[in-house]
């Protein structure tokens, strides 16, 4: 069976934020591929990734890109399979031309976008695993185990004070 996720970014060193939505697939056991697509650098692969994404079984293509950050919206651009977007901390704006670049979608092409760095592409795993979860009991389960793990976490914090 084909994954249901891709995890697409703009560079390898965007590896270095997408493996926070790695991890939590991971242990989801919620399977994705994985590559580097630039839509600036390598346009004619990007499209056909795209192209293809409905037709291998995709349900959400998780893409993180950096500065410029075309990737997103080039992706949603060519395919209705849902592109979630994670803007990556750029050297010289921190990720503030990022973010604009694929939160600033003109009206028609959507792509969900997340918070900067590692905390947005885990909360894009978490939302296409929420997607998932409409369709999977079992992965709804996990979900639910996984926010009573983290409320449990955060209530001993108190503790953690004295
Ligand atoms: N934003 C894009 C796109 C794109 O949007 O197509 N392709 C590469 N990049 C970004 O360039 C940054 C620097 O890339 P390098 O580290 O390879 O120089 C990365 O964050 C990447 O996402």
């Amino acid at each position: 069976m084909n994954p249901p996720l891709a995890l697409a970014m703009g560079s390898s060193s965007d590896w270095e934020t997408l493996q926070h939505a790695a991890v939590l697939l991971d242990d989801f056991g919620v399977a994705y591929e994985k590559c580097v697509v630039s839509a600036h650098r390598m346009p004619d692969d990007m499209f056909a990734f795209a192209e293809g994404a409905a037709a291998r079984g995709l349900k959400a293509i998780i893409a993180g890109a950096g500065g410029a950050a075309h990737l997103p919206g080039m992706l949603a651009a060519k395919t209705v399979v849902p592109v979630l977007g994670v803007p990556v901390a750029s050297k010289h704006l921190q990720g503030v031309d990022s973010l604009y670049s694929i939160v600033q979608m003109p009206k028609g092409i959507p792509v969900a976008t997340f918070a900067i760095g590692p905390a947005g592409a885990a909360n894009a795993a978490l939302f296409a695993i929420a997607m998932l979860a409409n369709e999977d009991a079992a992965l709804r389960q996990k979900l639910q185990d996984f926010r009573a793990r983290q409320t449990e976490a955060a209530r001993a914090m108190t503790q953690e004070l004295r």
